[in-house]
């Protein structure tokens, strides 16, 4: 499947509120945007109270790079990333300067969604999303905030190194500099330009191995910036952790050879943090 998909909705109005402010859709972006620059204005020491050693809760993570033990060089970039188990867990755990805003980003983005979902699925001839289909698509989600610092040698390293995600889909707001490319043919890359008051959506590895390869993870990477801080705020729609994954029997019921075997979604996860950063090999720990 090409990297973008064009899909239509018969009924778009859930979509069109997000997007086009009919339901206050672009303030929302603006809003968790804006609460992403104050969480990384913050002072150091206040910052820091969210690192691995400090945080409070293990749901709430701040840290700089991706996997920093396996890395050669890191990448600059600083996140704080959020892990949603409850709207109660949140309120308690998340930093306050950011926690509503994400909130209210994270509510919106789901009927984009599920709407998206939908759509993906009856194309596998999935008719319905019951609740174990619902888990394995969109049990679990985290949020990140990532502030890429400008950088005084942006050819020296990268914003964030090529790589596919572990999600389903992942739900990506950029702000207006630019600087997200994802892999074409050839080897190329294609910038994906920043268009105000839209969102890019990705197909992550767990959906790559739930369709069987139909739909395919798409690599992309994010490069280092000499003028200019920047920032994204992706929504990583993920299985629960404890969940089994593997193609789904609707794929494999005209009788497709299954391409992946069932994966632990944890293990994948630790799989994919275990090494820095390398294109798509990570699936292939799922392929048989
Ligand atoms: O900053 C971006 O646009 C993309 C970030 C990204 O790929 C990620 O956090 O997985
Ligand atoms: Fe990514």
């Amino acid at each position: 499947m090409a990297p973008t998909l064009a899909v239509s909705f018969n009924d778009s109005s859930d979509i069109t509120d997000f997007v086009l402010n009919k339901g206050n859709g672009v303030k929302v972006l603006e809003n968790v945007k804006e609460a992403t620059h104050q969480f990384f204005r913050l002072p150091a020491e206040e910052k820091r109270k969210y690192l691995k050693e400090f945080s409070p809760s293990n749901n709430v993570r701040f840290g700089t790079s991706f996997s920093p033990e396996a890395e050669k060089a890191l990448e600059w970039k600083d996140y704080l990333s959020l892990f949603y188990v409850s709207e109660d867990e949140a309120s308690a755990m998340w930093p306050a300067v950011c926690k509503d805003q994400v909130l209210e980003y994270m509510k919106r983005s789901e009927i984009v969604i599920r709407k998206l979902l939908d759509v993906l699925m009856k194309n596998l001839n999935v008719t319905e999303i019951d609740e174990t289909k619902e888990s394995l698509l969109m049990g679990s989600k985290r949020t990140n905030l990532n502030y890429y610092p400008i950088c005084p040698n942006p050819e020296l390293t990268v914003g964030v190194g090529r790589h596919s995600d572990v999600s389903t889909l992942t739900f990506l707001l950029q702000d207006d500099i630019g600087g997200l490319y994802v892999r074409g043919n050839n080897d190329s890359w294609i910038h994906v330009p920043p268009v105000s008051g839209s969102i890019v959506i990705n197909v992550g590895d767990a959906l790559q191995i739930m369709s069987n390869g139909r739909y395919k993870s798409i690599e992309h990477r994010v490069i280092a910036n000499g003028n200019s801080n920047r920032i994204s705020v992706p929504i990583f729609i993920n299985p629960r952790p404890s969940d089994k994954i593997s193609p789904f029997p609707e794929v494999l019921a005209s009788g497709e050879k299954a391409v992946y075997k069932e994966v632990l979604y944890s293990d994948y996860v630790k799989h994919f943090f275990r090494k820095a950063h390398d294109g798509k090999k990570t699936i292939d720990l799922a392929k048989i």
